[in-house]
């Protein structure tokens, strides 16, 4: 197994099926993207375009009857040896998960236990991974309680989740996420739930911890205003598929694929929404709905919602084509558009 020395993940034409007697969900169909060392790569897309069920795969978090039915998951843990975690078994992933991969998600309390204190719950992280004293385990906690900038942290150590705020709530699950120092940090969603300024300042603290611990952050959101602020590189999904992708930079200034397009015209903008008069213009929505998954169309998934159809569109699926320096797209009409 190769994979680049600055990359730590490399997902390969990753396919994750949910078979049903009746029908297969393939919530993930051909999935390909690398995430570089010290990095934040975003996935981003509409709700069920397979996010959160690609960074199940990759912690090997999947319910049944999900399961991967082929592709590769290739990542460089910290003694610089790959794994192929698409055939890990499950034992491996529970020495793995912590250790070299952590996850926060939108509920803080998905991974906080409201019958024990913070402090517990950090400390028994560092346990289960490291041979360490109580003593020692605490001081740790404190340690990470202060990292992620809880005021006052040492009186806090002994709170439990519930005598927190939600902002509070999400900077522990980020303490315990990162008390290990793992060298891959999975975020799914994990300021949607937050109002603007609260998401504002977690975000703010992600990227400082990255700067400070080195780790690389896959980021998973439906919401490009968030991928603006945090990621390098972007991966845009639709129906369980790549449909873009591209540095963030570049993706911002010129959108490669009709829906990443219509992604960010639905994203509020104060200064285009807001008319000469005072008036605000209407948002827009991109029209339709994502198809569902067990019964998608022979061509390309977007083409019922796309401006830019033709019929040629209908007759095969797409590839994912080269169209600019560090860009990919899947269009046949990328170049036009
Ligand atoms: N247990 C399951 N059984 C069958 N299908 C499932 C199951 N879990 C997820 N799926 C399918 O996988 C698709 C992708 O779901 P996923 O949760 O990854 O989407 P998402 O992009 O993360 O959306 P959201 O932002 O709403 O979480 C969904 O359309 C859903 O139909």
């Amino acid at each position: 197994m190769t994979l680049p020395e600055d990359t730590i993940l490399s997902v390969r034409d990753l396919r994750t099926w949910f078979k049903a007697k009746r029908s297969t969900a393939k919530a993930v169909d051909g999935v390909t993207f690398d995430l570089k060392r010290g990095q934040t790569l975003a996935v981003v897309g509409e709700s069920g375009s397979g996010k959160s069920v690609t960074s199940l795969s990759i912690m090997g978090l999947l319910a049944k009857p999900g399961a991967i039915e082929s592709g590769e998951i290739l990542f460089r843990d910290r003694t610089g040896s790959v794994h192929d975690l698409a055939r890990f078994a499950p034992r491996q992933f529970r020495a793995l998960r912590g250790r070299e991969i952590a996850m926060i998600f939108q509920e803080p309390m998905t991974s906080l236990n409201p019958l024990y204190t913070v402090g517990d719950q950090i400390g028994e992280m560092i346990a289960l991974h490291e041979p360490v004293s109580r003593a020692e385990a605490r001081k740790r906690a404190l340690d990470m309680l202060r990292h992620v900038e809880i005021p006052d942290a040492a009186s806090r150590l002994d709170d439990y989740p519930h005598q927190m705020s939600g902002g509070m709530r999400q900077r522990v699950m980020i303490a315990m996420a990162l008390a290990c120092s793992p060298s891959l940090l999975i975020a799914d969603e994990p300021t949607t739930a937050l109002d603007v300024t609260i998401q504002a300042q977690i975000l703010d603290l992600l990227r400082r911890l990255q700067a400070q611990f080195g780790m690389s952050i896959l980021f998973v959101t439906h919401n490009l205003g968030v991928v603006a602020e945090i990621a390098h590189e972007v991966v845009v999904m639709y129906a369980g598929r790549v449909v873009e992708q591209a540095p963030v930079l570049d993706l911002f200034a010129h959108q490669a694929h009709p829906y990443t397009r219509g992604l960010l015209a639905c994203t509020p903008d104060a200064e285009r929404d807001l008319c000469a008069d005072g008036a605000r213009r209407a948002l827009y929505s991109i029209p339709g709905s994502v198809p569902p998954i067990t019964a998608l169309p022979p061509g390309c998934a977007f083409e019922p919602r796309c401006a830019y159809r033709i019929p040629a569109c209908t007759e095969a699926l797409p590839p994912l084509v080269r169209v600019g320096a560090n860009t990919v797209s899947r269009c046949i009409r990328s170049h036009e558009i």
